[in-house]
Order: structure tokens, then sequence, then C-alpha cells
């Protein structure tokens, strides 16, 4: 599955909690983006996630379901992405769900689908810094230490810098771009335009844009060239 994700240098998150009409969807699925990932940290049930699925299907792009709510798993997607939170003290986020989401789907678990993501989460306003108790307010190298413990010690497939809902500070998402050497370097947060858009990508290999599709759909259009006329910066 490392293979599936290791192109993708734009995605565009859909959250199945909010609305989108059928002509936007379209303009999404069609944006030359590389794949959708569906998820969201709050209001996520098997009916919102499986309806937006079938819409999705009338397209050709990569669906991957990021999984968030043990009760919100639905069969059908490309991929499964499985976020482990890094800088929560409650377990309950790295590994807990994660263990009750075994033990109830056991032998139908398609391994080979799943892969697991370094979650670093940022912004201490948003839904998933509230929800997880993520400790929020890290220096730039107390992020790079977390990227390392994914990247290093744990071998993680994906880092996930997550700003949701707020423009990342480009010195720590520099930082932890000069540690992370193996993982695939996934950023997200506050991506409003196409300036932001080349920041990012010039220094991670896989940019999340999300929100800005529900507040204004030119604007996060215009991020998927933005993106992908940016060349990243290399890395010794
Ligand atoms: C037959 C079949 C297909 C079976 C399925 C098998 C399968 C895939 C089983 C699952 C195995 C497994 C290990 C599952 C993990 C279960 C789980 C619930 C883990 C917890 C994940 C976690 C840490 C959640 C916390 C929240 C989080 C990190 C969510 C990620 C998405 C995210 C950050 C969204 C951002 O939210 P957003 O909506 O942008 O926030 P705002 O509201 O502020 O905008
Ligand atoms: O919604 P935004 O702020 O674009 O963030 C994208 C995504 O990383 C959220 O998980
Ligand atoms: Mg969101």
């Amino acid at each position: 599955m490392r293979q599936l994700i290791e192109p993708w240098r734009h995605v565009f998150k859909l959250d199945p909690d909010r609305e989108l009409g059928d002509l936007e969807l379209e303009a999404i699925c069609l944006s030359g983006t590389d794949a959708i990932l569906v998820g969201g940290s709050t209001g996520v049930t098997y009916e919102n996630t499986i309806d937006l699925l079938n819409r999705l299907r009338r397209y050709e792009l990569p669906c991957a379901l990021e999984i968030s709510d043990l009760e919100a798993v639905v069969p059908g997607f490309d991929l499964y992405m499985i976020p482990m939170v890094l800088n929560t003290p409650d377990t309950a986020w790295i590994i807990g769900q994660h263990r009750k989401a075994i033990q109830r789907y056991g032998s139908l678990i398609p391994w080979e689908l799943l892969l697991a993501e370094g979650y670093i989460v940022l912004n201490g306003d948003s839904s998933v810094a509230r929800l997880t108790g993520a400790d929020h307010s890290l220096s730039a190298e107390g992020a790079a230490a977390y990227a390392q413990i994914a990247d290093k010690l744990m071998q993680l497939p994906v880092v996930y810098l997550e700003y949701s809902g707020m423009f990342g500070d480009m010195k720590t998402v520099r930082l932890v771009r000069e540690m992370v050497e193996n993982s695939q370097l996934f950023y997200g947060g506050g991506i409003t335009g196409e300036a932001q858009a080349k920041q990012v990508a010039a220094l991670c290999d896989t940019v999340v844009v999300g929100n800005i599709i529900y507040q204004d759909i030119q604007q996060a259009l215009l991020t998927v060239q933005a993106v992908k006329k940016t060349p990243q910066m290399l890395w010794e």
C-alpha cells in the first residue's frame, strides 16, 4: 500500500459530516488531485461515510478512509489510514481504540489495505486536539523528536503534521522535514490558497487540503496545480 500513496503530492480531505453538492464534488474529483481522503474528527458515522463513498465511486480517483471512529468503519475503500496520535498522554488515541478495533473486526481486517500514520497534532484550537488532549504546545525540536520516533523507531509509513484549521509554523515543518527520512511526510492544516500550498509543497511529500473546500471551492481547486508545479526541496 505504500506504493499506492507514494505518488500522492496533493490530496483533498472530505469530511462526511459536511455537505458538498454534486457539482462541487465533481470539480474536486476532476481537479487533478491525486486522491481523496475521507475523514473528520467529529460527527463521522457509518451512514454519512458510506453515502460519501458511494458518491465518490462515480470517479476513478483512489479513495482512502482515515478511521477516526470505530462505528464508522466502512468496507469498500481502496485503503484504510489509521491515525496514531503520538503527542497525546491518552493511550486511547495511540493504541487503545486500535486494540478495540482489532478485537472487534478480528479476521475480517484486510491488513494489506491498512497504513499507520504517526500523527503530530499542533493546533490546540482544533477538534482533534481537544478530542485527544494532544500536547500541542511543542517547540519545533519537540515536534521533530516525535517525527523521529515515527520515522526511525516505529518506522511508520506516514508522518502526519496536523494543523487542522490553522496554517502551520514553517520553521517546525522545515525541521521535521530535515529529520524524516523514510516515512512519507503529510502536512494538513489551514491551506486556503496557492501561496500556502506552494510553501508546504516545497517541504512535504503530500499536501492535504480540507476545510477551504467548504468555504471557497475556487481557492481549494487552485491548490492542486500550485502543489503539482512546486518541486520539493532536496534534503541531504
Ligand atoms: C471488512 C472491513 C473493511 C473491515 C475493516 C477493518 C478495519 C479497517 C479495521 C480497523 C482497524 C483499526 C486498527 C482501526 C483503528 C480504530 C480507531 C478508531 C483508531 C483511533 C484513531 C484516532 C487516533 C482518532 C482520533 C482523531 C483523529 C486523529 C482523526 C483523524 C482525522 C482528522 C484529524 C481530522 C481532522 O478533523 P477536522 O474535521 O479537520 O477537524 P475540524 O473539525 O477542526 O475541521
Ligand atoms: O481542514 P484543513 O485545515 O485544511 O486541514 C486539513 C487536514 O489535515 C485536517 O486533517
Ligand atoms: Mg475538517
